[in-house]
């Protein structure tokens, strides 16, 4: 039997990274260790604010080049709210690699696995169940590379949306309904902002390809209200960068926080999966961070390669977690529990 190697890029980061991508990594390797017929090569490569500290690159071209070859990337978490630009913008080596990469298609999968998880307390688990199909590559962020007569007095940031963009972002939505519930919520400012009407249209164009698709649109003020009243009622939501930055936050606090939240930004040949969360600089280095996020980011990125071994270990290891998290003791501090960073690796290793 023919063996296939996937080439992982691991880039721990800054923060909690190393801690929750150290437990992401063995229990992907433990998962894919029964298919004889595929073998994962993992390199480490030093990106983020330590790195910036040590080199003056927080992305150096030598570690662009490895993700770029790779065949998937599994991030940590980089950043530190102390190590900015000369301009006072903190670096943003995550959205080089969403843009250099074209990673346009942030996934943002959003799961209760307990009631007791979720501050809303009246969800039983898999009844808040829904992803978020966050655009990646321009919206209001976009204007961080297009930069405006900025003074001292004023400065603005210009909201991208192109048809192009919108097209892709929304069909990649309309896929994922199609394997879900059938449902997409297109969240936008349509009510204010010119680039949203246009977003707008486009995705009526495409949800009209797309019939046996219900949609609903609702503004993003009402997004983050209907997210707290109603979130049983999402499937899909897609929208804009920045407001899918914002939502999946808050999505994640049904849940039981950052640490349950995964998530994948791919691109047509390219993906890098990692946590939705940050650096956690409060807890970063007492091996208290809670490692679920990551390695469910990990199953995803199994399940993204492509080969059906890779993709079973994916299933067992996503499976692994749901059973893990069915005692409820099987919790780090952030939803209750008390468990250590690498005990909830084991507990989780113990159900693959
Ligand atoms: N993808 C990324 O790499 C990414 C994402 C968000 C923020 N950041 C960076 O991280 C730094 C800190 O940002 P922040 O504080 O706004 O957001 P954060 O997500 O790091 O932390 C927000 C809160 O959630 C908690 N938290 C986050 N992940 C956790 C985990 N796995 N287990 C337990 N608790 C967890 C933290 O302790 C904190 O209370 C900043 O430099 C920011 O730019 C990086
Ligand atoms: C760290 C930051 C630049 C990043 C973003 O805003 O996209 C993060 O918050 C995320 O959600 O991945
Ligand atoms: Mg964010």
């Amino acid at each position: 039997m023919s063996k296939q190697t996937f080439q992982i890029a691991v880039l721990s980061g800054d923060g909690i990274g190393p801690e929750v991508t150290q437990q992401a990594v063995r229990l992907m390797s433990a998962a894919c260790e029964p298919f004889e017929d595929i073998d994962l090569s993992l390199q480490e490569v030093s990106v983020g604010a330590q790195e910036y500290l040590k080199n003056g690159d927080p992305l150096p071209d030598s570690a662009f080049d490895v993700c770029r070859e790779s065949d998937a990337v599994l991030l940590g978490a980089m950043g530190m709210p102390s190590v900015r630009w000369p301009d006072g913008r903190e670096m943003t080596p995550q959205i080089d690699l969403r843009e250099r990469l074209d990673l346009y298609n942030g996934l943002r999968p959003i799961y209760l696995y307990a009631a007791e998880d979720s501050p809303l307390k009246k969800y039983q688990a898999g009844e808040i169940d829904f992803v978020i199909v966050r655009e990646n590559t321009e919206g209001l962020f976009a204007a961080r590379t297009d930069p405006q007569d900025q003074t001292r007095e004023e400065a603005r940031d210009i909201m991208l949306i192109t048809r192009k963009g919108s097209l892709r972002i929304f069909r990649a939505a309309f896929d994922q309904a199609m394997q879900r519930r059938k449902k997409v919520t297109l969240v936008d400012k349509a009510n204010v902002l010119p680039s949203m009407v246009l977003f707008r249209e486009v995705f009526e164009e495409i949800a009209a390809e797309y019939p046996e698709v219900e949609t609903e649109v609702v503004y993003v003020d009402a997004a983050a209200l209907f997210l707290v009243q109603r979130p049983q009622s999402f499937d899909v939501i897609v929208t804009e960068n920045m407001f899918g930055d914002i939502l999946s936050d808050l999505a994640a606090g049904l849940v039981g926080g950052m640490g349950m939240a995964p998530s994948g930004d791919i691109g047509e040949d390219c993906a890098v999966f990692q946590p939705s969360h940050g650096t956690a600089p409060d807890i970063a280095g007492q091996n208290k961070a809670n490692p679920v996020a990551t390695i469910l980011s990990a199953a995803m990125l199994l399940q993204w390669l492509d080969h059906p071994s890779a993709k079973e270990a994916g299933v067992k290891l996503d499976s692994a977690v749901k059973k893990a998290l069915a005692d409820p003791a099987v919790r780090t501090g952030d939803v209750g529990g008390s468990l250590s960073t690498t005990e909830m690796g084991d507990a989780i290793l113990k159900c693959l």
